[in-house]
């Protein structure tokens, strides 16, 4: 029987993410200390701790079907490479920043000046398209230092908080991407592999979804029901059921986070009461 072979991250940003979203899919996997491969004992996966930057290359040459990475990465490494589905989680981009005492206009200050970066494919890339031209310079990490130390004249990195641009005096003043982890595949699967891969690919739709959603239960005088019903969105029509006083009754939906309390707050200006909301374990639609 085909086993899908799985690259998670060895360690860093991306390691706990990764697994909890296979633990959320139901997925056991028997981890030892220190082991570098591992098997889910319910589901035909075996799991890979790579590092990050190695991974496009082992979807490519076949060595794993799938793997979990950044977008950014993907678009550094693996452009070949099949996006499965954003996963939700690492948000962050890649940007270019200057030391903050910098007059920068616009992308034609960086004409002639030299950028430090661990992305110089998506950097290239982007300057080409702008029609400017850059000295690149590739370090493999602690990118935002390289001003301080006279290395270079701007960064080209991953900004999330800002705090790092902060800590060194720089500025953000170009983003080039948005990124968060995906699931991405290798470009050849043989069809029991392609299969195995919806099975995984449906799970983890159906978790992100109730992670994304609420379930909201509350009571409603019936003259109002009408008005609260057009409110809510859910995901065919709202339940309806009577409640022990006969003028009155519950309301059960589902509601996206996205318009939580918007909806909530038109759900009391319209007359419901006693408003109850609960997180939503799987949603399979
Ligand atoms: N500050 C951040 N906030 C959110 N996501 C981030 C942040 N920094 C990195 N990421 C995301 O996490 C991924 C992994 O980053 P991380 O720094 O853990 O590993 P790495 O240094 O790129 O690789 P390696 O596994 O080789 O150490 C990045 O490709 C990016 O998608
Ligand atoms: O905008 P912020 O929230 O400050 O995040 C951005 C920082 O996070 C990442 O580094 P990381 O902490 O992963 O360290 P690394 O260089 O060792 O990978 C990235 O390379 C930036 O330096
Ligand atoms: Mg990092």
């Amino acid at each position: 029987m085909n086993t899908l072979k799985i690259a998670i991250q060895k360690s860093g940003r991306l390691h706990g993410e990764s697994l909890k979203i296979l633990k959320d899919c139901g997925i056991s996997i028997n981890n030892g200390k220190g082991q570098l491969k591992a098997k889910a004992s319910n589901f035909p996966l075996e799991i890979f701790y790579l590092r990050n930057g190695d991974i496009p290359k082992y979807l490519r040459d076949g060595v794993v079907d799938l793997a979990i990475i950044g977008e950014n990465l993907c678009i550094e490494k693996g452009e070949d490479l099949p996006i499965v589905q954003k996963l939700g989680f690492s948000k962050c981009r890649v940007s270019i920043a200057v030391p903050k005492t910098m007059d920068y206009q616009n992308i034609k200050d960086l004409d002639g000046k030299e950028i430090a970066t661990s992305y110089p494919n998506t950097l290239k890339r982007f300057l080409n398209q702008k029609n400017i031209k850059a000295d690149i310079h590739l370090i493999n990490g602690s990118v935002e230092i390289a001003p301080n130390i006279g290395l270079s004249q701007a960064i080209c990195d991953i900004v999330s908080s800002g705090s790092t641009l902060f800590k060194n005096n720089l500025k953000e003043v170009e983003t080039i991407l948005e990124s968060e982890a995906v699931l991405v595949s290798s470009p050849q699967l043989n069809k029991e592999k392609q299969s195995l891969l919806d099975q995984l690919s449906f799970r983890i739709s159906s978790v992100l979804r109730a992670e994304n959603s609420k379930y909201v239960l509350l009571n409603a005088p019936n003259n109002k029901l009408d008005d609260i019903i057009k409110i809510l969105p859910g995901m065919k029509s709202p339940t309806i059921m009577p409640l022990a006083d006969k003028n009155w009754s519950s309301v059960h939906t589902v509601i996206h986070q996205d318009q939580f309390w918007e909806i909530i707050d038109e759900l009391k200006t319209a007359g419901a009461e006693s408003i109850l909301i609960n997180s939503i374990d799987k949603m399979i639609l």
